[in-house]
């Protein structure tokens, strides 16, 4: 289970002269996300999506609030004053907040990420992508290949396995991004604005084709998205944040069938819903 509780996040600006400012991108966000579930986090450009899905992780920490998976604290807030800095170090024993926090920030492989400019490793082949991930996995090397290519096949990737990134589609990397992303075996997949750079068709096979792997692996995603329509095509709930700084405006329950369609009156009805958590303003 996913818990952020009261998340905070404030980035230090210049405001001319030397000196910063703080301006608040997340405003006290709470949400709790059961296992197994798809959620997805929709608002407008700038409201801390890809913030929020990154204090998830435990890439950034927050200004205040915390992140708990399955009950565990993911990154305490990173203290902001020279006595809590002082503190912070006596109790962790580093160097320096930044540096603790690299060190506490190490990747966790019950999460993975992917993100709208398909983070797979242009050198390297699409086989090669996928045995790097179960090589971290732990997975033997002589049953890597064979894993690979059951992991390729799920997202129709198998007559490329030889491909580099720079020889696929734009729609084909997203898929040899999804195909790492499972092959991971995480508990929880957080995706920003996966499918932003494709077309408007590919988008929708890559919707049904992602729809299909999470109803088979019981893995937890976390969608953040601008489009309304593919949250309610793929989400059990939505979550509607303001625009900055981001604050939870609404929540959505889906309760259609899958697989949906866009054009379904359901639909339809569902992302009215959702819209009109931004117009109430
Ligand atoms: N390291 C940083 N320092 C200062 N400001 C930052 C930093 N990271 C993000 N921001 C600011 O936080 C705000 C939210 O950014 P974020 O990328 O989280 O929003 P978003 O909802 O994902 O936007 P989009 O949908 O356009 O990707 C933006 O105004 C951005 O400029």
């Amino acid at each position: 289970m996913i818990e952020a509780v009261a998340i905070t996040k404030t980035f230090p600006i210049s405001s001319g002269q030397g000196r910063t400012t703080d301006k608040t991108v997340l405003q006290s966000v709470s949400l709790t996300i059961g296992d197994g579930a798809f959620v997805s986090l929709v608002g407008p450009t700038g409201c801390g999506k890809s913030t929020f899905l990154e204090i998830l992780a435990g890439l950034q920490a927050p200004s205040h609030g915390e992140v708990r998976i399955d009950g565990t604290r993911l990154l305490e807030p990173l203290p902001n004053t020279p006595s809590g800095i002082k503190a912070y170090r006596k109790k962790h024993r580093f160097l320096s907040p930044i540096a603790n926090s690299l060190f506490r920030n190490k990747p966790r492989h019950d999460i993975a990420m992917i993100f709208q400019d398909y983070a797979v490793f242009p050198w390297m082949t699409a086989r090669q992508n996928v045995q790097f991930v179960l090589g971290l996995r732990g997975v033997p090397r002589g049953e890597r290949e064979k894993l690979a290519r059951h992991y390729l096949a799920m997202v129709g990737l198998e007559e490329a396995a030889n491909s580099y990134p720079a020889h696929m589609s734009g729609g084909m990397r997203q898929r040899l991004a999804l195909a790492r992303a499972f092959s991971a075996e995480p508990g929880i997949i957080l995706m920003d604005e996966p499918f932003a750079a494709v077309d408007a068709l590919t988008r929708e096979k890559l919707q049904d084709d992602l729809v299909r792997l999470w109803e088979t692996s019981g893995i937890t995603i976390v969608l953040a998205t601008h489009d309304v329509g593919e949250a309610v095509c793929l989400s059990d709930e939505v979550y509607v944040f303001s625009p900055a700084p981001g604050a939870i405006r609404g929540r959505v329950a889906i309760d259609v069938p899958r697989p949906r369609r866009h054009q379904t009156v359901a639909v339809q009805g569902l992302k009215e819903q959702v819209l009109s958590h931004f117009l109430n303003t």
